[in-house]
């Protein structure tokens, strides 16, 4: 693990934070979930996010993504500084500039695959460019299940059309959140090949919370917190090196004797 990368200024980054706290609640009961993060988040780059439950992995998210405020710190998406946006500008932001992928796939059961595609477009009455549309369904691999209603479609398709959703609108940045958190081994891989591809070939910026270390090998950079702060990434990452990262949290943090067991119980507890 080595310190995590930040560039000079945020210049090249479509999303970064500096300085960022967030802290829930007040006095005593005082929660400080971000601890002063400075993080750049680049196109062209998959970057996933771990630590242990508590580390503030979802407020960081939330936080870049304008769904939740920000105690202290800038955030600049896309050149906007989201900070100080009200509630409709952050609206507009998040429609326009912001994909999104959780856990449960929120597809509209009684829509088909293509309809739940361009929903979002269509909510916000914006034409569908059908060039990009073609594109995003070849690259997700559904061209011929764009027919399908979500009950026709496995988990991992299911998935897929969630992913070929948030990037229908080409957002400046698609934020992930355990993308894979519900889906067996063969369809994460398929997912997770989906949105490696996006950014590779599509130049695609994502960012991914997930608490699976094979799920972050996928990644191009994963970036680990612990207590609110960054403490370091992994480039390049393999299963191996993901974990051996994790243990190395997990020593600092527990008893040095048995830095193994922590790391197990991180990666494993959510199971
Ligand atoms: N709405 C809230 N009100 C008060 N405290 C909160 C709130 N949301 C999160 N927290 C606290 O902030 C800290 C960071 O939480 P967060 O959900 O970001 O962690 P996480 O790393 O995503 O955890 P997990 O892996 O369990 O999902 C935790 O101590 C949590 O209890």
């Amino acid at each position: 693990m080595r310190p995590v990368t930040v560039y000079p200024r945020g210049e090249g980054a479509i999303a970064s934070a500096r300085g960022l706290v967030k802290v829930y609640g007040s006095g005593e009961t005082a929660v400080r979930a971000l601890d002063g993060v400075d993080v750049d988040f680049a196109a062209g780059e998959l970057t996933a996010i771990m630590g242990p439950s508590g580390s503030g992995k979802s407020t960081l998210m939330h936080c870049m993504a304008g769904l939740d405020t920000v105690t202290d710190g800038t955030v600049v998406v896309g050149g906007e500084d989201i900070a100080r946006m009200n509630q409709r500008g952050l609206t507009k932001l998040r429609r326009d500039k912001l994909g999104f992928v959780f856990q449960a796939f929120n597809l509209i059961p009684t829509l088909t695959a293509a309809e739940n595609i361009t929903l979002p477009l269509d909510i916000a009455r914006r034409p569908v460019d059908r060039d990009w549309f073609d594109t995003v369904v070849e690259a997700v691999g559904l061209g011929d299940r764009l027919s399908h209603r979500p009950s026709e479609l496995s988990g991992g398709q299911q998935q897929r059309v969630a992913c070929a959703r948030a990037l229908v609108s080409r957002p400046a940045v698609v934020f992930a959140d355990e993308p894979t958190g519900n889906l067996d081994s063969r369809s994460s891989g398929e997912v997770l090949s989906f949105l490696r591809h996006s950014v590779d070939v599509l130049g695609q910026a994502v960012v991914m919370v997930t608490h699976d270390p094979t799920a972050a090998s996928f990644a191009h950079r994963v970036l680990f917190l612990a207590d609110g702060r960054l403490v370091g990434e992994v480039v390049n990452p393999t299963t191996e090196s993901v974990l051996d990262a994790l243990r190395e949290i997990g020593a600092g943090r527990r008893d040095a004797s048995a830095p193994v067991a922590a790391a197990d119980e991180l990666v494993g507890g959510r199971r």
